[in-house]
């Protein structure tokens, strides 16, 4: 699967991003290619494969009970076109940011998530003490029509005092600096998949 995306798109993400820190755009995947990951990411939940996060740095963290529930499993490239299409996107997104804003992003880690009904991430900084590589954070929603009453929302603390509220929509990209923008998952009374990442620098070397 192959997609681009546009100039005006790219655009608006990275002025949003300067000026107020993050994002918001409900097209910013195709619904062909969000169906296709949807439909992946329900597969991999069937098999079993996604397991509860942690909260710590990498991949091999412990669980940290009562601080999020969702269940996940990283991505790898060449695992599925859908999956491959989504990270070619998210790789000309980078690519644009670091041409626009010199941020020195150098890669995209990513994986699949899922709330069950009820599922939460409680307030926190995508940025750990120990590890400050992650620099701007990006997810993708997968879910189809989903309603405010529902609930799960995405809900930021901006920098202004506001507070605002993404809903987990198909398509919906939501991007935001790491390291200043406090954030938490409201649960919700319905399945909430979603592709979460964030765009790195290189780090130090010490890690
Ligand atoms: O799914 C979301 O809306 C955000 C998830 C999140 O904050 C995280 O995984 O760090
Ligand atoms: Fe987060």
């Amino acid at each position: 699967m192959t997609t681009d995306l546009s100039d005006s798109l790219l655009s608006r993400i990275i002025d949003d991003l300067a000026e107020f820190g993050w994002s918001l755009q409900t097209q910013f995947a195709p619904a062909s290619l969000t169906s296709e990951l949807a439909e992946e990411c329900r597969q991999r939940i069937a098999q079993g494969t996604l397991a509860p996060a942690g909260t710590g740095r990498g991949h091999a963290v412990a669980v940290r009970e009562g601080t999020r529930s969702d269940h996940i499993q990283w991505l790898e490239a060449g695992q599925s076109p859908a999956c491959d299409g989504y990270l070619q996107l998210l790789d000309e997104l980078r690519v644009a940011i670091n041409q626009s804003l010199y941020l020195g992003l150098v890669d995209y880690e990513s994986h699949f998530a899922f709330y069950p009904p009820g599922g939460f991430y409680l307030k926190h900084l995508d940025r750990f003490r120990d590890d400050d590589r992650r620099a701007v954070s990006a997810v993708l929603y997968l879910n189809d029509d989903w309603q405010a009453e529902e609930g799960g929302q995405l809900r930021l603390y901006l920098a202004d005092g506001q507070v605002r509220d993404v809903l987990p929509e198909a398509g919906t990209l939501v991007v935001f600096l790491s390291a200043d923008v406090p954030h938490e998952v409201l649960p919700a009374t319905r399945d909430r998949l979603s592709l979460t990442g964030w765009f790195r620098r290189r780090g130090d070397g010490v890690f």
